[in-house]
């Protein structure tokens, strides 16, 4: 099965494909069929997703699969949740974005840290495919004072899993997609990826 994966985020790309490696789903990258990026105009995670997988399978004609995620911080009220690529006004300026979280929570002690990363996949058959498949994980933790590891992607040299003693961006990779949000929303849509047409 080939599926278009309606992402221009070469982190996502890079895990997604580990993820689904000894699947017979074949991701083939929007930007390798010359997609652009959908705009996210979406109120949710859930719409985000749509919209981005509606955007590619209307462009190639091949089913799509999408991610919308994010993470959001308890004492920021859940920021940056939505608005986490673009938290800092540049989308995807990850050194931005990240300088800016750590300015908001300057003086914030660790026990008051706490956040999740929010993942939301969606498969849609085709573009107007009425009823998707939708899966969503979360991955909790604790926000660093500083940068740790050069692994990943984002916001992750600034995430501790809760249960572990380094970044997520010091994690091994593996490790990392077993225990992520993206990680553990593939797996509920894995068990759904049967009902594909
Ligand atoms: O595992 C992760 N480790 C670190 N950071 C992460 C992770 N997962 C999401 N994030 C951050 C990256 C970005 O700041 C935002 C997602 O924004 P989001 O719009 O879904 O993705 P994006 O614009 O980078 O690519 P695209 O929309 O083309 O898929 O959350
Ligand atoms: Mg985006």
């Amino acid at each position: 099965m080939r599926l278009v994966l309606a992402s221009g985020n070469a982190g996502k790309v890079i895990e997604l494909e580990q993820l689904l490696a000894d699947s017979d789903v074949h991701l083939v990258a929007q930007t390798q069929l010359g997609v652009s990026d959908a705009e996210e105009t979406g109120l949710t995670f859930v719409e985000n997703a749509l919209i981005k997988a509606r955007h590619a399978a209307r462009a190639t004609g091949m089913p799509a699969l999408a991610d919308d995620s994010g993470i959001c911080v308890d004492a920021l009220g859940g920021a940056p949740g939505l608005y986490a690529a673009r938290y800092a006004g540049t989308h995807g300026d990850s050194a931005a974005n990240n300088a800016k979280l750590l300015r908001e929570l300057d003086g914030i002690p660790s026990e008051r840290r706490q956040a999740y990363f929010i993942a939301v996949l969606v498969v849609l058959r085709h573009a107007d495919d009425p009823a998707p498949l939708i899966a969503e994980g979360r991955w909790h933790g604790r926000i660093l004072d500083a940068p740790r590891g050069n692994g990943g992607f984002g916001y992750d040299p600034l995430f501790l899993p809760d249960g572990y003693d380094v970044s997520a961006a010091e994690l091994d990779p593996a490790l990392k997609n077993r225990l992520s949000h993206r990680g553990q929303a593939l797996a509920i849509l894995q068990q759904r990826f049967a009902e594909l047409a």
